[in-house]
């Protein structure tokens, strides 16, 4: 048996760091939605319990895969042997953008191999696992758009609208843990409380590593200025992807025709509900 299914991406419409906890990480308040865009994974049942994937990203160790990590630790969850599986990636997110990606192709692993396996793992545990991969991972786990609290592991499900995205990429890598550990970085936003935050505009609100990352990485602050003059533009997570929302298709798409060489991206639409949610229950 085949199984074909999304990895969609995520992104931080904001995100305030609102302390941090004694084991360093820090607490976060943001919220979280899905994009009908990101890549595809392709999983086949193997007969010798074994995990293989292929392609291997550039930099990044088969074993060390989040992918194959995940598939271990789901494995590890079941007291009978799994059959082990052949995994395709089909990789269109860029790494390290703020996308999510990693986390993504990790929550889809858990579910895609669940349902595979036929190990009937309830979404709780499979959030739990994730949760062991990556602060991002429960999120694309239960595959609703989600006010976020803790390390983004406390979810809440909203409805922000659903509008049309412009990403862009400037041409630079980022280092979540650098921009976390950065003395200059804001870490004491005050609380807020969910409703005011995505009913109608969420334009108030902001991304508190923005300065930091414009400091530390100048192409994000210019590719920050290009887009700004359309409108509101933003960093997702710690970049180095940056988004402007339009009401729809047509408006994001002649932006991103016009927009200055060696800036990549896409157009996408927000979504409150995971692309990879949906692919499983159409396949049920
Ligand atoms: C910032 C966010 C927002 O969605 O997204 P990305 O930019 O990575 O997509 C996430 O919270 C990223 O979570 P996650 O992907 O688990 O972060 P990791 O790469 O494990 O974090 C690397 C390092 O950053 C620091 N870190 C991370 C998350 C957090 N809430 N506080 C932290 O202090 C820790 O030092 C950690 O060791
Ligand atoms: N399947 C995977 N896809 C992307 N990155 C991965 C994967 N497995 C491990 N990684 C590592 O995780 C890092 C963060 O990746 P990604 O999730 O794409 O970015 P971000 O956390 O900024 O949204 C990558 O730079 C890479 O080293």
């Amino acid at each position: 048996m085949t199984l074909s299914l999304p990895s969609p991406a995520k992104l931080n419409l904001f995100l305030h760091i609102t302390g941090r906890r004694s084991d360093g990480y820090h607490d976060l308040q943001t919220l979280f939605q899905f994009l009908d865009y990101g890549d595809e994974l392709t999983f086949q049942q193997r007969q010798d319990g074994q995990i293989r994937l292929t392609p291997t990203l550039s930099g990044v160790e088969h074993d060390d895969n989040l992918i194959v990590k995940a598939a271990r630790l789901l494995a590890k969850q079941t007291d009978r042997s799994v059959p082990g599986a052949d995994i395709h990636l089909d990789k269109r997110l860029p790494m390290g953008g703020g996308l999510g990606g990693g986390s993504s192709n990790a929550a889809t692993t858990l579910l895609g191999l669940n349902r595979l396996w036929q190990l009937d793992l309830d979404i709780d545990t499979l959030a739990e696992l994730g949760l062991q991969l990556g602060a991002d991972v429960p999120v694309f786990v239960r595959g609703f758009a989600a006010w976020g609290e803790g390390v983004g592991e406390i979810l809440t499900p909203v409805e922000p609208p659903e509008d049309w995205f412009l990403v862009l990429k400037a041409d630079c890598h980022i280092n979540t843990g650098k921009i976390f550990s950065h003395p200059g970085l804001t870490r004491d936003t005050p609380k807020t409380i969910i409703a005011p935050a995505f009913e109608g505009d969420a334009s108030r609100y902001r991304n508190d590593c923005e300065d930091v990352v414009c400091e530390l990485y100048p192409e994000v602050r210019k590719s920050l200025e290009w887009l700004s003059q359309f409108g509101p533009a933003r960093l997702t997570g710690t970049g180095a992807c940056i988004f402007g929302r339009f009401p729809t298709e047509s408006a994001a798409r002649n932006i991103w025709e016009s927009k200055p060489s060696g800036i990549t991206g896409f157009v996408a639409k927000g979504v409150n509900h995971s692309p990879l949610h949906k692919k499983l229950t159409e396949l049920t």
